[in-house]
């Protein structure tokens, strides 16, 4: 009935599901009136959004029906191996307003179901409880797998997957080792508050895009970095944050019990409240070394020995008083920061950026914090350096103690993911939205390429009419930042609890306040 001019072709590697379609009367489970066949499709909305369609072909016959299920069937079975069958789900029903089982079941399980794809779910019943399942589980049984909920949740599963990888390889990893890589492709279903990882695979916080991404197969490599201290490998994760940044994650968890909008932005304030510089002394080996580095576990003892003097005269040392310093394996894409907290480095490039935030006055500091929403360069400080690394280690002078306090359950996740349960000062490290405390000294090393995540490379995301989430301020708007330092002076001068007092009794945004 379709005309020659409304004919359409469809590309095969777009297609992902083919199904009979027939008219069912209500309850009825089987049978039905054939119709024809429905093919379903992975269509492109806007820059990086996927979503699927289904496009019906009308035909009564049901041989005529069944040799084209069945041809397109085969097509869609033995022409492309990257597709998932059978996926381990993690879901973390507590991340950020605990929607994530929700999103799952009414977003993704249906388009995965169409798909055919298996999917052995595990609902996370604590911290470190997806961690112990990969640990345990049929890794090799699997051909992918998928967490749902925000950063917290993906970086627990990647630190799994990578250290399953590395205990299946029998690698000692209390040693400088080379990693193996991670065994499945990684999938992220983003449910969280800030979804930096999702956003910086997928280029949007969108759960059917991550689906799609999943079930086509699109695999992104990706690198990550590993976190030691005193030789000792804490966990694997892709960016992190010490000074302002882990000291704000340290309050946001500190205030739980505030809604979780609210105890984020309560955390910013109280941290840009109290800002005090970190002394410290940063090292850090620029890329320029990096083949060499590469090359490391191909060579013999005589020319490692070379190279690691070569490295050793490359080390470059500041020891200064820092606000903050992020060191970040992936561009770190967010709605506060659209064109990442990390612009400069790319997924797979095999560097980390370095960003070096020196002692500055409070209203210089947020002048830098507020460009990273707008297009002004947020580098563009005298008190900002940056770099591109492959290794860096950060001691602080805070010594903050190594206490083994650890509870019997989840020991064996503590004891790498958080080494220390009861720092006797305080030097939290923000990895990946994750607290990681009483650290003082940390060895940051760069692995090219060590994950590989559903997804594809987003060179560019462009959305101008962004909003700071943390700050709820329109960031384009010179006054209110004004009003918010103003304020910031005042309230600086009182105690917390008036400040807490403050914030809770007026409305929920900042600006409220000012
Ligand atoms: N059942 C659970 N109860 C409490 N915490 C859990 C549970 N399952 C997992 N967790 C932990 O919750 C932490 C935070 O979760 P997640 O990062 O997914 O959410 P979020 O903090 O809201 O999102 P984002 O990190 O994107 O801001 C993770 O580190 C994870 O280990």
């Amino acid at each position: 009935m379709i005309s020659q001019h409304k004919m359409v072709s469809v590309d095969m590697k777009e297609v992902f599901a083919v199904k009979m379609k027939r008219r069912r009367s209500a309850g009825q489970q089987r049978g039905g009136t054939l119709l024809g066949i429905t093919i379903f499709v992975c269509i492109k909305k806007g820059q990086n959004k996927l979503k699927d369609r289904a496009i019906h072909l009308s035909n009564l016959s049901e041989d005529y029906c069944n040799i084209w299920f069945k041809y397109l069937k085969d097509i869609l079975n033995g022409y492309f191996p990257k597709r998932p069958k059978f996926l381990k789900i993690i879901i973390n029903p507590h991340s950020h307003k605990k929607e994530a089982k929700q999103v799952y079941y009414e977003q993704v399980a249906p388009l995965f179901k169409l798909a055919d794809i298996k999917t052995d779910i595990t609902i996370t019943e604590h911290e470190g409880h997806a961690f112990s399942v990969l640990k345990e589980c049929d890794i090799q049984a699997f051909d992918g797998v998928v967490c749902v909920g925000g950063d917290g949740t993906a970086s627990e599963v990647a630190h799994g997957l990578l250290l399953r990888a590395q205990t299946d390889a029998r690698r000692d990893i209390d040693s400088n080792f080379m990693p193996v890589r991670a065994p499945l492709p990684l999938g992220i279903i983003p449910a969280g508050s800030t979804n930096v990882l999702s956003f910086s695979v997928h280029g949007i916080k969108h759960p059917c895009t991550a689906a799609m991404h999943i079930i086509m197969g699109n695999l992104q490599a990706v690198d990550v970095c590993s976190f030691s201290s005193r030789h000792r490998l804490l966990r694997f994760g892709f960016s992190a944050m010490f000074g302002f940044g882990g000291t704000t994650l340290a309050l946001a968890e500190k205030y739980r019990w505030m809604p979780s909008n609210q105890r984020k932005e309560f955390a910013v304030i109280k941290a840009l409240t109290n800002l005090k510089p970190e002394d410290c002394e940063l090292s850090f080996l620029p890329t320029e070394n990096a083949h060499m580095a590469d090359q490391k576990g191909k060579r013999n003892e005589d020319e490692r020995n070379t190279i690691e003097q070569c490295n050793e005269d490359k080390w470059q040392t500041m020891q200064t008083h820092f606000l903050n310093i992020s060191v970040m394996a992936i561009p770190c894409l967010c709605s506060m920061a659209p064109r990442g907290l990390a612009p400069n480095t790319r997924l797979d490039n095999g560097s980390m950026s370095l960003i070096a935030v020196q002692n500055s006055s409070r209203a210089d500091f947020i002048k830098h914090l507020k460009r990273y929403g707008n297009r002004q360069n947020q580098f563009d400080f005298p008190f900002v350096e940056t770099y591109t690394v492959q290794e860096v280690k950060i001691r602080s002078k805070i010594d903050c103690g190594w206490t083994d306090m650890e509870s019997e359950e989840n020991a064996d996740f503590h004891s790498r993911h958080q080494s220390v349960i009861s720092p006797k000062g305080s030097c939290p490290w923000n990895v990946d939205g994750d607290l990681m405390e009483g650290t003082s000294e940390v060895h940051i090393k760069i692995h090219p390429q060590l994950i590989t995540m559903y997804g594809r490379n987003i060179e560019e995301f462009d959305d101008h009419t962004v909003k700071c989430s943390c700050l709820n301020l329109p960031l384009e708007g010179e006054v209110e930042l004004f009003k918010l330092i103003d304020t910031l002076m005042i309230l600086s001068n009182f105690p917390h609890q008036f400040v807490i007092l403050y914030y809770l009794s007026s409305s929920k945004t900042l600006q409220s306040i000012t």
